[in-house]
Order: C-alpha cells, then structure tokens, then sequence
C-alpha cells in the first residue's frame, strides 16, 4: 500500500444508519433545471447536438446572450409540491437536485454569487422549495453541485501561469463558500452530488479538496459524498493509488450499468440516468430511443440486483412544468412500483447467479428473495437454478400470494416454475421462500459420468 495523505479516509462500506438507508433507497429521481431549459436545445432555429445543458458551450450562443436568460427566467409553473407528489407516486425515494450546473448559475439566492435566482425575475429560492417539497413527501434530498463554473472569471480548466494560479486561489475560495452556505442552507439535505470536479485545475487540489470533505462531514455529520468529488495527490479519481474507493459510494456509473457483481468491488453505488440516450437538461427534440417504462424497470430492478440504486432524470421545462413524456414514465413506474416495491427497497445482490428471466434480488437482512421477471419462455416455464444446497420451500407471484407456483426440481438445484399466465405485458416479481437443505439428501439426479 502507497502511504497516502488525501487518498480514501474509509475502506468499505458506511455501517452507519443514514448511509443503511441510502443502499436501500432502490429507486431515485435526478432533476436538472436551469436556465439551460429556456432555450431547451437550440437557439435562433438552430439544434444544438450536444446535451441541452451544455449548450451555453455551444458556439451557436455567445455566452453573453446565454447569460442574459437570467432575465427570463420567470418559471411561472413551476410548484415543487407537484414535482415532489409526482416523484412520491412514482416510487423515489431520494432526489438529486442541480443547484449549480457547469453554467454556474444559482438556483438559490447564493451571498457569493450574482449570477443567481435573487437577480432574476423569479427572485425566489428553488432550491429551498424543492428541499422543504421533497422532504414533505418523505424523500430524502441529495444537492447536485459543479465546482466547473463556466461563468466565474477565476475558473480555469488549468493552472498554466502566476495569474491563474491567484484566480485559482480565488475561485477556490469561492468554492468552498458556496458549499458551506448550501450546507447551512439547507441542513435537510442528506448529500451532495458533485460533478464537473475532471479537470487539471481541481484535480490538483488534493489537499484543499481533502480538507474541504473534512469540514464539509464536520458540518453536516452523516453526509453523504460520492467517488466523484476529489482526487488523490496522484491525481487518481474514484479510486486511490491503492484501489481504494474515494468518498461513500462509487459514482461513475453515468448512463452505463454493471453487468456483474464484480465490476462494483463490494461497494456502494448509484446509476444516474436519462430517458432519451444524452439529454439532461430539458430538450425539446428527444431525438434517438427514448426509454420505455419497461426498459427503465429492468433497468431498476438490474441495478439493485447488483446492489446498487437506480437514478431517472428529470428535466422539467424553462416554465417549471415537468413534460408529459416524462410524467407519463413517472406514473407507469409508479404503479408497477405499488405493486413489486417490496422487491426493490431495501433489497441488494442475492448471491446467485444470472438467470435468463431476468433478476434475482434479496430482501436486505432475511432469506427472502424475489424474482424480478421480464423474460417468459415460450415453453411458459421459467428455469431456475438455485446454488447448492438451498432449498424453496415456498414460491407464489408477489402481485397475488394466493398464486402459488410449484418448482418442478429437473435436476440436481435446477427447477421448472410453471407459470399460471404465459401472456405477461409487465415485468412480475415471484417471491422465494429459500432455505438451507437441512440434510444434505442426495439429489436424485445422477452426474454424468463423462
Ligand atoms: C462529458 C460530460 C460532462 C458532464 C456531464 C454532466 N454530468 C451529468 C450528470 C449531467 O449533469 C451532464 O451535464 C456529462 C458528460
């Protein structure tokens, strides 16, 4: 092991209670708003083809123009008690809010900033009515931070000279500010969600960034940061020069899933999401695949299969309305959710191994362990292959537990669930009922002798 000064303070996963119910959260939503949703992807008729709120790095808008939407930005349908009661029947049990995205405008009245809701027409606090909303809804509130600030005069992507490194001091400050203000803010929030923390500037910052996590935990005992937020003085990301996961949870998975449970490295992790394939930000042409709801439940249950949460995005309009698309995914959600939830929440990885019909989880602390189904064979009889040694004693459709399903055993741990239905529109949870083989009977299937 490499002797450290800023590399990971903990190795392992938090025991303690709020970082219990982060894991089990299951399921999130991502809201990105901005000034961004204004223009919504393109400018004077012309499409932006990058992700709608980067588009203020777009050539296509000078940044002046672009800055100036600060004074049209008077979201007059904007009510975070809608957005919360829609992201509450849907299932979400945390929500990542952008307070400041790349473009460095503030969605609260920051003392250090002018370059915020207070100077424009709206003047009030959004991040404050979307904090107090959510957390009225019993969803716990994670703040989405970019320390990259296109618009602040002291960013730098690098310190190449003497002046950069004196604005660099300077934005460091700044930084730092603006995140001890969020902190006492809005003590309610359970975590932040940094972002924009690649470039040379910032990953160089091992030291300021280690003790700015250190006052950051101080203040807010129990918070929660993610891999994303600081480098080590090797400049490793995520990882330290040992391996070692950065911060609490790994969150490098943007818009990709682990396929197996190798790839997390026993840790805590989240899956940040968007419905169309790069758009985070509101856009008003959701070119390419959109994500069905079905796409967005395997990708769900595949995610807390492996042990981790899974985030869908969210971005509502320059007006504040969520679009209807997305409200639409959020309600077919939301009621598959009411159904199968106890397959979901505080579940993780089961320990067993990939199975064609879709996804095993395990209710965290017992036995019990869930099928989450999204492919029935044409023979109408799922396969099931159980480890060694463990039993079912009993297996029935979680929708309707008078449904019992009887495991035909065709081999040695190997079993024939015949479903009632074949015709499913909907992904369906089967409940097992597992136990240890209490003898070790011998199978009556004999290997083959080859
Ligand atoms: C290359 C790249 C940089 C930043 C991003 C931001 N991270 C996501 C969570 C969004 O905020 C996106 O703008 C995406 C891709």
């Amino acid at each position: 092991k490499i002797l450290l000064a800023h590399g990971a303070h903990r190795e392992g996963k938090r025991t303690d209670a709020v970082m219990e119910k982060w894991r089990g959260y299951g399921l999130g939503q991502f809201i990105h708003w901005g000034l961004y949703a204004i223009p919504g992807g393109e400018w004077n008729g012309k499409q932006y083809n990058g992700a709608a709120e980067w588009i203020r790095s777009w050539n296509g808008i000078p940044n002046a123009t672009y800055d100036s939407l600060i004074y049209k930005f008077n979201p007059t349908a904007f009510d975070a008690t809608a957005w919360a009661k829609s992201a509450k029947q849907m299932g979400a049990r945390y929500v990542t809010f952008t307070t400041k995205h790349h473009d460095g405008f503030c969605m609260w009245p920051s003392k250090y900033s002018k370059y915020t809701v207070a100077a424009s027409p709206y003047k009030k606090d959004i991040v404050k009515a979307v904090v107090d909303a959510y957390d009225k809804e019993g969803i716990d509130v994670i703040l989405y931070f970019s320390v990259m600030d296109w618009s602040h005069p002291d960013w730098r992507y690098e310190i190449k000279t003497k002046e950069d490194s004196v604005a660099f001091e300077r934005f460091k400050k700044f930084t730092r500010n603006q995140l001890i203000e969020l902190l006492t803010n809005y003590p309610k929030a359970k975590g932040l969600w940094f972002d924009g923390t690649w470039d040379k500037s910032w990953v160089k910052q091992a030291a300021f960034a280690d003790d700015l996590e250190t006052e950051m935990r101080k203040l807010r005992p129990g918070l929660i940061i993610g891999s994303r937020f600081r480098a080590d003085e090797n400049g490793k990301r995520h990882f330290d020069s040992n391996g070692v996961l950065m911060g609490d949870y790994e969150q490098g998975w943007e818009r990709k899933i682990p396929n197996k449970i190798e790839e997390v490295h026993g840790n805590d992790w989240d899956c940040v999401m968007t419905v169309p394939e790069n758009q985070w930000g509101y856009n008003k042409a959701w070119n390419g695949h959109i994500k069905s709801a079905n796409e967005l439940l395997e990708m769900t249950a595949k995610c807390v299969s492996l042990g981790g949460n899974f985030v869908l995005n969210f971005g509502p309009q320059g007006d504040g309305a969520i679009r209807q698309e997305e409200l639409n995914l959020a309600t077919k959600i939301g009621d598959w959710m009411k159904l199968n939830q106890e397959a979901i929440y505080n579940c993780g990885y089961a320990g067993y191994e990939k199975q064609d019909w879709g996804y095993f989880t395990k209710k965290t602390g017992s036995d019990q362990v869930y099928m989450v189904v999204f492919n029935v064979p044409v023979s109408g009889a799922l396969r099931l292959k159980m480890p060694a040694k463990t039993k079912i004693s009993k297996a029935y459709m979680l929708a309707d537990r008078e449904e019992k399903i009887l495991p035909e055993e065709i081999n040695s741990n190997e079993y024939f669930l015949k479903l009632k239905k074949k015709d499913h529109q909907e992904p369906f949870v089967i409940v097992l009922e597992t136990g240890k083989n209490a003898e070790n009977k011998e199978s009556i299937y004999e290997k083959a002798k080859t």
